[in-house]
């Protein structure tokens, strides 16, 4: 398959792997009205998907946020036929209406605990692949299918590739608690584990705290470079707080990370250390 690059040529073909062009061209307008961040979270899902989602991939799971809805629209371009056996795993609500509303098979992790791939965004990548999720609170179940999945595979635009997390991406790492466990955990936080500006994440449109899809808080802790050095480590150290459900530091998961770049070339990090680009 030929992958046209969508920053750089005026229209988009998108070609199924099974051959037949599904959706045409986009028009040119649509083209300049996205904004560069949008190009390049786009340029990423697609690249991702054409370099990852195969004819023979089956189970796939569908992570959460606002780079991901581009990642379904690229499965969707590869045509009804090579869709209409696979079933796709979502990460939280927001996925489970993506796949839904784009007309492919909705599966659950339970009937389908071994996934070909899962693709996902990140808020930020560091040079070894490890990266903060949950910034939009999906962080639990991200996880479940990033483990779930013979191929783990992030995508996000130039921001979000750093060489040591927290450098862009400033709220800290996203913590689920349970809500009974929210204020003892915070102490922890705050006395012993390193974060003193540890805080509940309040909701916007509503009175309170955000609540997740499983019906818990999260607390964003921001850690020193120190810290974020060896992800790992702070990792664990937070895991073993009682209260906590999940924490959103995904450390030696990746298989690959795709950044779109502000001119229209892909760079591709793998896990073992090399690092591709993609020219515009
Ligand atoms: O909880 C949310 C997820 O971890 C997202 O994948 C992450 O926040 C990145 O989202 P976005 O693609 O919107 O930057």
């Amino acid at each position: 398959m030929t992958f046209s690059n969508p920053l750089v040529t005026q229209t988009i073909r998108p070609m199924g792997i099974d051959g037949i062009n599904t959706q045409g061209a986009l028009p040119v307008a649509a083209e300049q009205s996205l904004s560069v961040i949008e190009a390049s979270k786009r340029l990423a899902a697609y690249t991702a998907v054409d370099q990852n989602v195969k004819l023979e991939h089956r189970v796939i799971g569908i992570g959460s946020g606002s780079t991901v809805p581009y990642v379904v629209e690229r499965i969707v371009q590869q045509g009804k036929e090579s869709n209409k056996n696979r079933v796709f795993i979502p990460t939280g609500f927001q996925s489970k209406e993506l796949i839904v509303s784009s007309g492919l098979n909705l599966g659950d992790v339970d009937q389908y605990p071994t996934i070909d791939v899962t693709l996902d965004g990140a808020d930020e990548v560091d040079h070894q692949l490890n990266c903060i999720k949950g910034g939009g609170a999906c962080h639990l179940r991200e996880k479940v299918l990033a483990e779930a999945a013979t191929t783990f595979i992030l995508v996000a635009d130039y921001r979000k590739n750093v060489e040591f997390l927290g450098t862009n991406f400033k709220p800290g790492v996203p913590i689920e608690v349970v809500p009974f466990a929210y204020a003892k955990v915070l102490q922890n936080l705050h006395q012993v584990i390193g974060s003193p500006n540890a805080t509940l994440r309040m909701a916007v449109k509503k009175a309170g705290p955000v609540v997740t899809d499983n019906g818990n808080f999260v607390i964003d802790a921001p850690f020193d470079r120190k810290f974020m050095e060896e992800p790992y480590k702070i990792m664990a150290k937070i895991k073993m707080l009682t209260g906590v459900v999940e924490v959103g530091l995904f450390c030696h998961m990746a298989k690959s990370a795709y950044f779109g770049n502000e001119d229209g070339s892909v760079t591709i990090k793998l896990n073992d250390g090399t690092v591709e680009h993609v020219a515009a």
